[in-house]
């Protein structure tokens, strides 16, 4: 099982908030990213929208609608009373739900799925009445007990948080463990019935060894590591070389 790629555009959205204009669009570089091969794009509209605006939601289920219908789209965040608004107005095909709060700086960490289990279970019964699949961000070393009470909430997925992964870009000895360990948890969540995700800080120098350790890994959403190098090589063969990282022949 190769490991489908969805193009995060928070990067993008960011790029294009430094000025008052449309560029770079949302749109477009998405485009070249499906264009590219990629299998879907995931957006993550945070509250203060510094990045991806709630207007963008509607933009890209359009595109994909219209041109590209067989990609998938995947929205990002907190359950808020907001946010499972702008997922069932948006229908994405996926929805993932990440225990950020509005001040963070970014996703750092993932749900405990016991303490959480009522905001949790509340969005995941909202969402699959939709038909949307869900996926819960979860600690690459989630205990058993954890994931458990993942599975129990009813929702399809986790994504595992690669961040402390991705920070061990100058440590090989401790990239090699914690990448051991990630693949444990996912391999407990398999045996559970829960597909695995995954995503933060995922590059084209460190998906290699990641997806060895997870052979059932379904799908890496990457947006920082991926517009990085789009700055260098340009979306598409950003994309393209994304795809051979996580094992496409390309
Ligand atoms: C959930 C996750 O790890 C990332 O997709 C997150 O969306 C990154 O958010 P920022 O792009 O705001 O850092
Ligand atoms: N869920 C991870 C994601 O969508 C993008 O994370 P990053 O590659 O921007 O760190």
């Amino acid at each position: 099982m190769t490991a489908r790629l969805s193009v995060n555009l928070n990067a993008v959205a960011q790029l294009r908030n430094r000025r008052d204009l449309p560029w770079p669009s949302v749109r477009h570089l998405g485009k070249i990213a499906l264009e590219a091969g990629a299998y879907g794009l995931t957006v993550h509209p945070r509250p203060d929208q510094r990045h991806i605006r709630f207007t963008d939601l509607a933009v890209i289920r359009n595109l994909i609608d219209d041109e590209f219908p067989q990609a998938e789209f995947n929205i990002e965040g907190y359950p808020s009373d907001h946010f499972i608004g702008l997922c069932l107005e948006s229908e994405p095909e996926q929805v993932t739900l990440v225990p950020d709060s509005p001040s963070q700086s970014t996703s750092d960490h993932g749900w405990d799925f016991i303490a959480d289990a009522g905001v949790i279970e509340r969005a995941v019964i909202r969402l699959k009445k939709r038909d949307i699949r869900v996926s819960l961000f979860a600690d690459g070393d989630a205990s058993r007990s954890q994931l458990e009470a993942a599975r129990d909430s009813g929702a399809d997925r986790i994504e595992l948080y690669t961040g402390p992964y991705g920070a061990c870009y100058d440590d090989p000895k401790r990239e090699v463990e914690i990448a051991a360990r990630l693949g444990e948890t996912a391999a407990i969540a398999a045996e559970l019935g829960l597909g695995v995700n995954a995503g933060h800080d995922l590059t084209v120098e460190n998906l290699p060894v990641l997806a060895q350790q997870i052979p059932h890994l379904a799908e890496v959403s990457i947006g920082h590591g991926l517009t990085a190098d789009a700055l260098e090589f340009g979306m598409a063969e950003s994309v393209r070389r994304f795809r051979r990282a996580c094992g496409e022949t390309v």
